[in-house]
C-alpha cells in the first residue's frame, strides 16, 4: 500500500455508480485518503508543491509523471471549485455551461490520480467524458464537496446505463412533488404566471372543507410563504374561470390523513405524483399516463399509483382530469387514458390489502368521466355517436407565452386602435366582441385539451372533429371498464351515488355488456367513418363537414394501441402508413406534405412534422406489439432511443421534451412555439423531461441484449442492421 510518488495506493471504494446521496454525501472516503497522506507526509512532501495546492487537481500535468494504469479501476484525487472552473475556462468554449460536441476545446483534461495523492496525472478525454465530468463536479458542488474521490468508470460509463441510471435514481425523483405544507412553496412555483406578484396561491374544492383548514393553518403560522389560500366555487363556469385569471393558482389534490396520537391532531400528506419538467410543474394529463410506464418499468409504483388516486380526486372534485391542476386549466381535458393507467398498476399492487378498493375507486371515476365528459355534448357529437376534444371556455388562454397570437391578434387591435395588450384586455373581458375569434378559441381550446398544441391537423377545426386518438382511446376505456367489471366485480358493479351523473342518476349498477356493445359501435363507427383502406390509415372526421380529413398522423397508430383495428387493417397501416411516418429517429407526428409549407407567415407547429414526441412512439411501440409486429416496434424503439442517447452523448447530458426527428446530429434543437423544455440547465441536467424519460426507460424493455449493446456503442440502426443481416447470413 504505502509508496513514494508515483505508485498506486489503494482507494477504499463505494459502489462507483450509487445514488449522489452516498456517492457524493459521505466524507468518509476522502477523510481516510487525507489521514493516509497526513500519514505518508513525507511523500506528500515530495510532490514538491505541496504548500500550493492541498489536492493538486488541478495542477498543470508536468508537476506528477502521467499515470500508468495498474490495473485497478482508476480514481481521481479533485479539488472540485478549481476542476471546475479549469474545465469550463478551457473546454465550455461557448460559454453555455455545457460541454458539448459544438464546443471547440483541447477536449482533455489532466487530473491527479486518487492512488497516488494526486500526484500522478492521467487525462481525461472528448466530449462525453469531459462533459460528464463537468456534470459529476456540478453535483458534487451541490452536495457542498470541495474535493471528491471520482471513479473513472463514473465518468466512462456506457452511457445506456448512465441515462437509465440517472432517469432512475436522479430524474424521477427530482420531478416529484406532493401538494402538502412540506412544499407548497416548490410545488406552487409557477414558471408561467403571467401576473406582476406571483405567489404561491392554492384553491381547495368544496368537498374537501378539511383542507381549507389545513392549509389556512399554514398560511397563518408561515405568513413569509405568502401563500393564497382560495375555497372554489363549486359551480365551476368558464366566467367563473375567466375571474380567476388575475391570480392564478394550484388547485388542491388528494391528502393522506393519519392521527398523531401524541399531538391529537390529524396530520395530512400530500399523495405524490410527478411532474413533466421545465415550466410544467403540475400534474398533467397524459403525461402522467406516459410518465407511469416509465415508473413501473423504474419500479416506482407508488408514484404511478399516486397519479391515479389524483385523478381520482380530480374527477370527483373538478369533474374530470385536468389538463393540469392549474386555475386556469380548470374547463380542459386532456387525452384520456385512466383505465389503462389503473390496470397496469393494479398488477402491480394487486397482493396488497388495499388493491381491490384502489381499482374500485379507478373503475367508479373512469365510469363517472366518461360520461360526464366524453360522451356527453358538446364533446359527444350526437349523429355519429362519436366523440372530440371540445372543452368550454372563453377568451385567450393565458398560459401560451405572450407573442403565442400576435399574428392572429394583431389585426384585430389596429382594427380597434388598440396595442395588443389592450386588445386581449378587451377581448377576454367581452368589452369587444368577435365572433371569428371566439370560433378560432373554440378549437384552440380543443387543440390544447387533444394535448397536441399545436399543430395544423388540429387549428381551425379541432372542436368539430372526431379524432382517431380521442375516439381510440374511448374504444379502450370502453372495454377495459368491461372487463374490469366483468373479471373483477363479478359483472355487477354498484355505483355509488356520489359517482352517478345527472345522466346516469338512475343506473345503481354496471354490467359488462352495455360496456361491450358501446366499444363494438364505436369500432362500426371508426371503420365506417375514419378508415381510409387506401391510404392503410384512419383520419380524424369532420363532424360539421361530414367528411374525412386527409391530414396523415401517427394517431392512425392509437387504433393499435388500442386494439380496435383488424389484423388486416394493421397489416396495411403497416404496409402503407408506417412508411409514411417512420423517420430517422423515429415517428414524426405527422407528413411533411400534410403539414404544407411552412414560413415566416405560417410558422412551424410542434406538433407537425418534423418532430416527434415521446408518448407517440410508445403508443406506437406497444400497438405493434400487441399484433405480433415485433420487428418494427423493435426498429422504431431503437431508432428512437439512438437519438435520445446520441444527443445525450454530445450535448452534456440532454433529454428533451420533444425532439426534431429528421436531424441526425442534434435533434434536440427545436425553437417552433415556446422552444424546448430540458435544454437549458447549468452544469448538469437534473431532471430530464418527464415523458422522454418514460420512453427511454420503456423502450429499452423492448429491446433485446444485442441491440441494447449496441446502442451503448452509439451504434446507428442502419449499422446494426447491416452487421445482423451480414452475421445472420452465414
Ligand atoms: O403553455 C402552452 C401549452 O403547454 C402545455 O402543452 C404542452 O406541454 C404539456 C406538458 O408536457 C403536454 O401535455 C402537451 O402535450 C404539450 O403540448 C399545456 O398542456 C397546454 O394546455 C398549454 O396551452
Ligand atoms: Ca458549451
Amino acid at each position: 500500500m504505502t509508496s513514494s510518488n508515483g505508485n498506486h495506493k489503494r482507494v477504499p471504494s463505494i459502489d462507483p455508480f450509487s445514488h449522489p446521496d452516498v456517492y457524493y454525501g459521505d466524507e468518509d472516503s476522502l477523510a481516510r485518503i487525507r489521514d493516509r497522506r497526513r500519514a505518508f507526509s513525507t511523500s506528500v512532501k515530495d510532490y514538491g508543491r505541496g504548500e500550493i495546492s492541498e489536492y493538486l487537481g488541478t495542477l498543470p500535468s508536468r508537476r506528477g509523471s502521467h499515470d500508468e494504469h495498474s490495473g485497478q479501476p482508476r480514481k481521481f484525487l479533485i479539488n472540485v471549485d478549481e476542476t471546475l472552473d479549469a474545465l469550463l475556462k478551457q473546454e465550455d468554449t461557448d460559454k453555455n455551461m455545457q460541454i458539448t460536441i459544438e464546443d471547440v476545446g483541447p477536449k482533455v483534461l489532466s487530473v491527479g490520480t486518487a492512488g497516488s495523492s494526486g500526484y500522478n496525472r492521467v487525462d481525461v478525454r472528448g466530449t462525453y467524458m469531459l462533459s460528464n465530468l463537468l456534470q459529476e463536479l456540478t453535483i458534487a458542488k451541490d452536495y457542498g464537496r470541495k474535493h471528491v474521490v471520482l471513479d473513472e468508470v463514473r465518468l466512462s460509463e456506457n452511457p445506456v446505463a448512465r441515462l437509465s441510471r440517472l432517469i432512475k435514481n436522479s430524474f424521477w425523483n427530482a420531478l416529484t412533488r406532493r401538494i402538502d405544507g412540506s412544499n407548497i412553496e416548490v410545488a406552487g412555483k409557477d414558471p408561467k404566471d403571467w401576473t406582476d406578484d406571483p405567489r404561491p396561491r392554492i384553491y381547495i374544492p368544496p368537498g374537501a372543507p378539511e383542507q381549507f383548514e389545513y392549509y389556512s393553518k399554514i398560511a397563518e403560522k408561515h405568513p413569509e410563504l405568502r401563500l393564497d389560500v382560495i375555497m372554489l366555487d363549486a359551480n365551476i363556469t368558464p366566467d367563473y374561470v375567466m375571474s380567476l385569471k388575475e391570480k392564478p393558482g394550484l388547485l388542491a389534490l388528494a391528502m393522506t390523513k393519519k392521527h398523531d396520537d401524541e399531538t391529537g391532531e390529524d396530520e395530512y400528506t400530500g399523495v405524490p405524483f410527478v411532474v413533466p419538467g421545465g415550466r410544467f410543474n403540475e400534474l398533467y394529463g397524459w403525461d402522467s399516463y406516459m410518465e407511469s410506464l416509465g415508473l413501473l418499468v423504474s419500479d416506482r409504483v407508488d408514484l404511478a399509483k399516486g397519479m391515479v388516486i389524483n385523478f381520482c380526486f380530480e374527477i370527483k372534485h373538478y369533474g374530470k382530469i385536468l389538463n393540469a391542476n392549474r386555475s386556469y386549466y380548470l374547463t380542459r381535458s386532456q387525452p384520456p387514458f385512466l383505465t389503462d393507467m389503473a390496470l397496469r398498476v393494479y398488477e402491480r399492487i394487486k397482493n396488497e390489502p388495499d388493491s381491490r378498493e384502489f381499482l374500485r375507486n379507478a373503475v367508479f371515476a373512469a365510469i363517472k368521466e366518461y360520461y360526464s365528459v366524453w360522451a356527453a355534448e358538446p364533446r359527444l357529437d350526437p349523429v355519429t355517436g362519436l366523440s372530440r376534444y371540445r372543452p368550454e371556455g372563453w377568451g385567450v388562454p393565458p398560459e401560451t407565452e405572450p407573442t403565442h397570437f400576435i399574428h392572429l391578434l394583431m389585426p384585430y387591435a389596429e382594427k380597434h386602435g388598440m396595442s395588443f395588450e389592450e386588445f386581449v384586455e378587451a377581448y377576454n373581458s367581452r368589452a369587444i366582441i368577435e365572433p371569428e375569434l371566439d370560433e378560432y378559441f373554440l378549437h384552440d381550446r380543443a387543440v390544447r385539451e387533444s394535448g397536441h398544441d399545436t399543430s395544423y391537423r388540429l387549428e381551425r377545426v379541432c372542436g368539430n372533429l372526431a379524432t382517431v386518438d380521442l375516439n381510440s382511446l374511448l374504444y379502450k376505456y370502453e372495454v377495459d371498464i368491461a372487463r374490469i367489471i366483468r373479471i373483477h366485480f363479478n359483472d355487477r358493479l354498484e355505483i355509488p351515488v356520489e359517482f352517478r351523473t345527472p345522466a346516469t342518476k338512475d343506473t345503481a349498477f354496471e354490467s359488462s355488456s352495455t360496456w361491450d356493445r358501446r366499444a363494438r359501435k364505436r369500432k362500426q363507427r371508426m371503420d365506417q367513418l375514419l378508415w381510409d383502406a387506401d391510404k392503410g390509415m384512419f383520419f380524424d372526421y369532420d363532424t360539421v363537414k361530414q367528411q374525412r380529413t386527409g391530414y396523415e398522423s401517427a394517431t392512425t397508430f392509437w387504433a393499435l394501441w388500442a386494439g380496435l383495428a383488424t389484423p388486416a387493417q394493421a397489416a396495411t397501416m403497416v404496409e402503407k402508413a408506417l412508411p409514411r411516418l417512420e423517420a430517422y429517429g423515429g415517428l414524426v407526428s405527422g407528413t411533411e406534405e400534410s403539414r404544407g409549407p411552412v414560413g415566416l407567415e405560417r410558422p412551424n407547429r410542434q406538433w407537425d412534422f418534423p418532430y416527434g414526441w415521446a408518448p407517440q412512439q410508445m403508443l406506437a411501440w406497444t400497438g405493434f406489439l400487441r399484433y405480433g409486429y415485433q420487428e418494427e416496434a423493435e426498429r422504431l424503439a431503437y431508432k428512437w432511443l439512438y437519438m435520445i442517447t446520441k444527443a445525450f452523448v454530445d450535448f452534456n447530458g440532454v433529454v428533451v421534451e420533444k425532439y426534431d426527428v429528421t436531424r441526425p446530429i442534434d435533434p434536440h434543437r427545436v425553437d417552433a412555439e415556446y422552444g424546448n423544455q430540458g435544454t437549458d440547465f447549468k452544469g448538469a441536467p437534473r431532471e430530464g423531461f418527464g415523458w422522454v424519460n418514460a420512453s427511454y426507460v420503456y423502450g429499452l424493455e423492448i429491446l433485446n441484449a444485442h441491440m441494447r449493446r449496441s446502442l451503448g456503442a452509439i451504434t446507428p440502426y442502419e449499422t446494426w442492421k447491416k452487421a445482423v443481416d451480414a452475421s445472420d447470413a452465414f
